[in-house]
């Protein structure tokens, strides 16, 4: 089967290293949902790749995460590998630093994508799966540009206890200290490009940059940045710096960063906005106790329809917020479990 058979190709929305990504519609569907398929050259392919590409497709497949480009499908064509995906109709966050032309984000913009991030990160390592190429041009935004969506796991392998993936893949500003070392990448490396992200975020440009790769290495070994400037808070420039730390056995986990005190009311509110947002909370049933709803369906930002879906994604990425909020009492209440620990974060209504 071709693209042409069953999709119309609209344009082509980028070019990676492995493939060409075009926005499609389903033909023969008035209202077809916009797709993008992203085909990758056979050509040069060995057998054993090309099934380590499919692998990679159904690995995709299984994902299930509002934080998590959605994947649907994926089919062999005469000459390439076709794998068709959720349209992100906001671009990429590369993109979005870029249009700030210089004009920093408000901290508290910076932490919200952040700490999405940082959830979509956290349901990978959960499933012991590594992204491996974490950088602004994947991660994904919806139409709003508010959401967060990973994306490009092209190169991301599924850990097993007894191997530990060590090829030297990436783009080299995010590559980390013990990956430029030739060492192995590991969950640790993952967090160290998501310090880079959270640094590019606050300063609107990369954490290590140079005029070649050389330069670039060696900034990296010596984890030479420039300093935040002073519109980033103390709490987040030491945050940064504990993220960017050359041992990476000093940095932290993806719960560690989740649950620290900059961070966990951060999270809280992005697990609750995502519900509001992904599944709106029925008007009648927020005056009692509620268990926040959402859909774990990456397919699209739509509506929640069973609650116990939602426990039981949350459940699946072991953090469950539960709103409590009285129209009597003036205090809501929300609760967030991480593990076997539970937040509770009281405040005064209206
Ligand atoms: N699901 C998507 N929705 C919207 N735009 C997308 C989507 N996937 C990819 N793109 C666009 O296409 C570009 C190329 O994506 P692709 O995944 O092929 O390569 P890359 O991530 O830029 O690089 P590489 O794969 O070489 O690491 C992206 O930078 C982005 O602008």
């Amino acid at each position: 089967m071709e693209v042409e058979d069953k999709y119309e190709k609209l344009r082509v929305v980028g070019r990676g290293a492995f493939g060409i990504c075009w926005l499609c519609k389903k033909k023969g569907e008035e209202n077809a949902e916009k797709v993008i398929i992203k085909t990758i050259p056979l050509h040069g392919l060995s057998t054993k790749e090309e099934q380590e590409i499919k692998g990679e497709a159904d690995l995709l497949r299984k994902m299930n995460h509002p934080m998590i480009i959605g994947y649907y499908d994926y089919f062999t064509c005469t000459d390439s590998i076709a794998i068709v995906m959720q349209f992100a109709e906001g671009g990429t966050l590369e993109n979005l630093i870029r249009d700030q032309r210089g004009v920093h984000f408000s901290e508290a913009i910076v932490l919200k994508y952040f700490t999405q991030i940082l959830l979509g990160l956290e349901y990978m390592h959960s499933l012991n799966i590594v992204h491996r190429d974490l950088k602004t041009q994947n991660i994904l935004l919806n139409r709003k540009r508010t959401l967060i969506k990973l994306s490009d796991f092209g190169v991301s392998k599924q850990l097993n206890t007894r191997s530990v993936a060590s090829t030297l893949i990436g783009t080299p500003n995010y590559l980390s200290p013990e990956m430029v070392e030739g060492r192995s990448y590991n969950m640790k490396s993952d967090i160290w490009a998501l310090g880079c992200v959270l640094y590019e975020l606050f300063m609107l440009r990369r954490a290590f940059d140079g005029e070649n790769l050389p330069a670039i290495v060696m900034k990296i070994t010596q984890q030479k940045y420039a300093p935040l400037g002073n519109h980033v808070s103390k709490e987040s420039r030491d945050l940064v710096g504990k993220i960017l730390s050359g041992n990476e056995d000093s940095r932290p986990t993806v719960k560690d960063i989740m649950t620290c005190p900059l961070i966990l009311s951060y999270t809280l509110t992005v697990v609750l906005d995502t519900g509001r947002i992904m599944g709106s909370v029925p008007e009648k049933r927020r005056s009692q106790p509620t268990q926040l709803t959402m859909r774990a369906r990456t397919g699209s930002d739509s509506i929640a329809s069973s609650p116990s879906t939602t426990a039981a994604y949350y459940r699946t990425q072991n953090l469950i917020a539960t709103n409590h909020s009285s129209s009597r009492s003036s205090f809501s209440t929300t609760t967030a479990s991480v593990g076997s620990t539970t937040y509770i974060n009281t405040v005064r209504k209206g």
